[in-house]
């Protein structure tokens, strides 16, 4: 089998991506945030503390006929913005693009950290990183491509972000019109569980490309791009009046500055970020002053290809036996 399903920015400032995911009999429909960089699927339910829930959809497992409790099953997740959530696990039938896992782990949070309560457009979070990230206790559990990829044409997903529209992920296939060129396969090496590979280098405006390995993950669930000190500043000395604020936690510039494009090496492709990519958003509304769509990754400990980057390119999460990602550009 194979699918397809669209994926649309949640606000103008494109800070996520979700899809539609129906979990259960009757079908209940709950906006997901497709995320690379984790491995739990987990939903604001019935079971949410009521004062945490703030306009999104839950899943109330006791409405599905399919759904079963998973006895002693706990978890509980922590992401890279410190926001937190955890609960109990069910099963139950669990739909995406039109490919059906027939009994999906779906953790069901009985709690969850202020920053999701205060954002009604996502439900919850589709973990497409590998299970040794799962939080499940006893035991992990299974992410939704570990219990389709069986089933797939060809074990992969594909991811197709855009900027301020709609675009789509793919399973089972790779839609040749959804990219131009050719796509350049890199290793993934999969510990500690993210979809992790290595740059060839990065060039900034015109400059020449600057050869050099940049060790990094390709993360769907993260809005911006996280890269060594030394590439962020190279970057900023470009724009006049941009500093590194304490104030504001990162780079920022005046939001009238003209941006130099990105470009990030894959073997012996590039991929290049228009530079208004990188003019994410005022600091706070209506101000002249934005904050960067490129940061500093020393504080993270890795390098972040976000949501800033994918939307720049055509990108294939191969869960084969020898994972790897595809890049091309569009
Ligand atoms: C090491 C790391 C990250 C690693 O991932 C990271 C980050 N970056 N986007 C996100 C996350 C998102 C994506 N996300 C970002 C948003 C921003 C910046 N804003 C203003 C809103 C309203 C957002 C929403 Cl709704 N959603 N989500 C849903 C979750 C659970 C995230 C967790 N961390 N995260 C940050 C800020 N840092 C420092």
């Amino acid at each position: 089998t194979s699918g397809s399903v669209a994926t649309s920015p949640i606000d103008s400032s494109d800070d996520a991506y979700s899809i539609p995911v129906s979990i259960g009999t009757p079908a209940q429909v709950l906006n997901l945030d497709l995320d690379t960089g984790s491995s739990d699927l987990w939903v604001f339910s019935s079971l949410t503390t009521a004062s945490e829930v703030n306009g999104q959809n839950i899943y109330t497992p006791s409405k599905s006929s399919t759904s079963k409790l998973v006895s002693g099953a706990t978890w509980k997740v922590k992401y890279g913005d410190e926001s937190t959530s955890s609960g109990v696990v069910y099963t139950d039938k669990v739909t995406v693009g039109g490919i059906t896992a027939s009994s999906q782990a779906v953790e069901v949070a009985k709690t969850v950290s202020a920053s999701f309560t205060s954002n009604s457009d996502i439900d919850g979070l589709i973990g497409m990183g590998f299970d040794s990230l799962n939080s499940a206790k006893p035991s992990a559990v299974p992410t939704f491509f570990d219990n389709i990829i069986g089933n797939l044409d060809s074990p992969v997903f594909t991811a197709d972000l855009k900027h301020n529209k709609a675009g789509s992920y793919d399973f089972g296939v790779i839609d040749s019109s959804k990219y131009t060129g050719s796509l350049t396969y890199v290793a993934v090496d999969t510990d500690p569980g993210y979809w992790k590979f290595t740059s060839s280098g990065y060039g900034i405006g015109s400059a020449a490309f600057k050869s050099t390995s940049v060790v990094g993950i390709a993360d769907t669930g993260t809005t911006l791009l996280y890269l060594d000190t030394a590439i962020v500043k190279a970057y900023y000395a470009t724009v006049s009046g941009a500093s590194n604020s304490a104030t504001y936690g990162g780079w920022v510039f005046k939001c009238s500055a003209t941006l130099p494009n990105f470009v990030f090496g894959v073997g012996s492709a590039k991929i290049t970020i228009p530079g208004s990519y990188i003019n994410y958003s005022p600091v706070t509304t209506g101000s002249s002053t934005c904050f960067g769509g490129l940061q500093d990754s020393t504080d993270i400990g890795i390098n972040i290809f976000g949501d800033v980057a994918l939307k720049a390119a055509f990108v294939v999460f191969d869960g084969s036996d020898t994972p790897r990602l595809g890049w091309a550009s569009k």
